[in-house]
């Protein structure tokens, strides 16, 4: 794809002898939201912790094929990690502030790229809460633990604060799946605001999430991609017959 921010190629990812991913190809287009569906086990959340580099962190995790970002190689033995993971930002399952102030979460990432100034700090920190939806809920608690927030607010302060070092692409790992229908539409609607603005990739065991949400989707079976298309495609016409079986509830 010529446009793309991200392009995936002949992915195989092995843990220890085990191969998981079995290699394939996804690009991703700047902007807007991919959605990553298949059964348990497919491979989903293996494959985007290979785009930020997660796996390095894992003994015995062997990751082959070309990543590539905005023409860089990801993989290159030069590449920053810290960095890359600032431009390829992830949101995890379960929400996970550090043990301090709301304000404070969000200006981490800020202060150890140098940033100090109140105003400067001020200004982000605003500014992404109110992208992540929160900031009404918090803007005068702003110093209160983030650990005293409900999880839902909690996974808000999560995505604020990975948003604050303005990522190019936001990673979400079933960000929803711990949280109650009232949290999860807010993480939605979240997500729908900022669509225009990052290259969102979210892994989802909802398929009516996905529908909601997303532009495209990829089915993932088995450590195979099976099919990327319009999401709107894919859930009334799929390609392949895989594809119709699972959206269907045949299994998964
Ligand atoms: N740390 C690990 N060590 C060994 N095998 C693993 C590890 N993590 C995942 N796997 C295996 O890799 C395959 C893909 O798992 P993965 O968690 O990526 O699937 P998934 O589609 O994200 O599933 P789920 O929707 O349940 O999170 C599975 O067979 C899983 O057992």
């Amino acid at each position: 794809m010529a446009d793309s921010i991200l392009t995936t190629e002949n992915v195989r990812l092995y843990y220890g002898d085990k191969e998981a991913l079995h290699g394939f190809d996804l690009d991703f287009p700047e902007k807007g939201i991919t959605a990553l569906i298949g059964p348990s086990g497919s491979g989903k959340s293996t494959y985007i912790r290979a785009i930020n580099r997660m796996h390095d962190l894992t003994e015995g995790v062997t990751v082959t094929g070309n990543f590539m970002f905005k023409g860089n190689n990801i993989y290159a033995p030069t590449t920053d990690t810290v960095e890359l993971r600032k431009q390829i930002g992830m949101v995890f399952q379960q929400p996970n502030p550090f043990p301090f102030s709301i304000y404070d979460n969000v200006a981490f990432g800020l202060r150890i790229a140098g940033k100090t100034k109140k105003v400067e700090l001020d200004e982000i920190v605003e500014k992404s809460l109110k992208q992540a939806a929160i900031w009404d809920e918090v803007k005068d608690v702003l110093h209160k633990s983030a650990l005293s927030l409900s999880g839902g607010q909690q996974q808000r302060v999560s995505i604020a604060r990975t948003l604050a070092v303005s990522p190019d692409i936001l990673l979400l790992d079933e960000p929803t799946s711990a949280l109650d229908p009232v949290s999860s539409h807010k993480i939605e609607e979240t997500l729908m605001n900022i669509r225009n603005d990052y290259t969102i990739i979210i892994v989802t065991h909802n398929m009516s999430q996905a529908s909601r949400i997303s532009d495209r989707t990829a089915f993932f079976m088995d450590g195979n991609l099976i099919e990327v298309s319009p999401t709107t495609q894919l859930f009334t016409d799929p390609k392949e017959k895989q594809t119709q079986d699972y959206i269907t509830g045949r299994f998964g």
